[in-house]
């Protein structure tokens, strides 16, 4: 572990600006060799210089930036209180309005507490062991025609699972058709983009209200049922007078929730579709402990090989690659990057590289080191889920099919999450 950062930011960060033109040469010519987004070309910027903290100051543009331990958990837990989640008027926040995802202060703690209360473990895998037969329909289909369509494919099983275990609701074949391009809009529409310069956010979709209104349905039939998913927690704690609060939670999990899963899958798929060997080796594990029927899912999360492969995807490319934040009273915007903190040089040896043996060999990063569901009061209420799912998910994926890649690993951009931009993963039947 490296050594620790004073407990007060330094006064004079370094800064992007002061980049001199050799780093910048350094830093073009990593991001022609991983092209990305902007928002990635900018932080790749840093690497030149890698420091832990520093001021990301581009076209008007003008943020602090986390990306080492001790700053990173100065931002998201010694100082958490210093930092609101959002800015009013981003699109984040006008798509989510008072979700939990951005909101603050005591009302944040009382729904978080409903969320967490009601996705413990053992609900949570025995509602999507009900779930299962489902998404293992679903994953045939998204098999049919011997190629998986990324991010799509991912996108529609992993909001199928979200929609089963925290809704109580079955994604109707109709319903995936008229919203999958929704959802989509909603998740593009809340990533960083040229707004964050100019300053004006961009108008919310029409697609928002559509799916407020879907919601709005799931909700009112939940308030008559004593059931125990989160929906109906929810639906306890809010009753009908506070509809419109419950939908926006609904919102910001349906949206968080599946987008997230989504990019860590579309990773996986595409990681081990260049690795073959890899590919063979989890699927002896998996085989080992199911032959070809549907692995068990608590039994899957015991597998080590396959923790590894899902761990060090996450530390590669982390689905949440930064959180934002707004100093109080200044409005200063402040950047936790997961994505360069997972790719510290001075805590990750070969950091650029996949290397799911890395978790093998017992050795652990350190404190603050290693975040993909974030830390202190903002963890991600969805971590157990979301790796419940998807060890599943890909899980079953390799006992039905091989992966291959069909053209050169896709590029990936920064949006609200790691989004790879779509490919295809050719896929043989086994
Ligand atoms: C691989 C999947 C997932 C990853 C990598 C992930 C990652 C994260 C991270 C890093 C944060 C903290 C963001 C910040 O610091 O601003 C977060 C927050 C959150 N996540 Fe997740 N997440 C995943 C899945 C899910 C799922 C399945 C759900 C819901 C079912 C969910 C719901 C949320 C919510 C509501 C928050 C906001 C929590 C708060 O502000 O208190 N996430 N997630």
């Amino acid at each position: 572990m490296r050594e620790q950062l004073p407990e007060q930011p330094p006064q004079h960060l370094p800064s992007t600006r002061h980049l001199r033109a050799r780093d910048g040469w350094n830093a073009l010519q990593s991001i022609l060799h991983r092209p990305g987004s902007p928002l990635m070309g900018l932080l790749a910027l840093h690497r030149a210089f890698a420091q832990d903290e520093f001021e990301l100051q581009a076209f008007g543009l003008r943020m602090r930036v986390a990306a080492g331990p001790a700053s990173v958990k100065r931002v998201l837990y010694e100082q958490a209180d210093r930092y609101a989640s959002r800015l009013e008027g981003d699109p984040v926040t006008a798509l989510f309005g008072q979700g939990l995802l951005v909101m603050d202060g005591e009302r944040h703690t009382v729904v978080k507490d409903v969320i967490v209360q009601s996705s413990r473990r053992n609900e949570l895998e025995e509602r999507l062991r009900a779930a299962l037969p489902a998404l293992d329909e679903a994953l045939h289909r998204a098999l049919r025609r011997g190629a998986l369509s990324l991010p799509d494919a991912p996108r529609r099983m992993t909001w199928r699972a979200l929609e089963a275990v925290y809704f109580d609701h079955d994604l109707t074949a109709e319903e995936e058709r008229t919203y999958l391009r929704d959802l989509t809009d909603l998740v593009h529409h809340i990533g960083p983009g040229l707004w964050l310069l100019h300053g004006r956010a961009p108008k919310l979709p029409a697609a928002s209200d559509r799916m407020r209104r879907r919601l709005a349905v799931l909700y009112q039939r939940a308030l008559t049922s004593a059931d125990g998913a989160p929906i109906h927690a929810l639906a306890r704690a809010c009753g009908r007078e506070e509809m419109p609060f419950a939908v926006d939670q609904l919102m910001t999990l349906l949206v968080a929730g599946h987008d997230t899963a989504t990019s860590l899958l579309s990773s996986l798929v595409i990681l081990l579709a260049h690795r073959p060997e890899l590919q063979d080796a989890l699927r002896q594990e998996i085989e080992g402990l199911a032959g070809r029927t549907q692995p068990d899912i608590r039994a899957l999360d015991a597998l080590p090989l396959l923790d590894a492969v899902v761990r060090e995807a996450l530390r590669l490319y982390p689905p949440i690659h930064s959180g934002l934040r707004a100093e109080l009273g200044s409005g200063h915007r402040v950047m936790v990057s997961y994505f360069l903190l997972h790719r510290h040089q001075g805590i990750w040896p070969e950091a650029d590289t996949f290397n799911p043996d890395r978790w093998q060999r017992g050795v652990t990063p350190g404190a603050y080191a290693y975040l993909p569901f974030g830390a202190g009061p903002r963890y991600c209420p969805g971590a157990t889920f979301a790796r419940l799912e998807v060890k599943w998910l890909l899980a079953r994926l390799l006992q039905r099919a091989s992966l291959h890649p069909v053209s050169r690993p896709p590029r990936i951009a920064m949006r609200a999450a790691l989004e790879h931009r779509p490919t295809v993963i050719a896929v043989r039947h086994r």
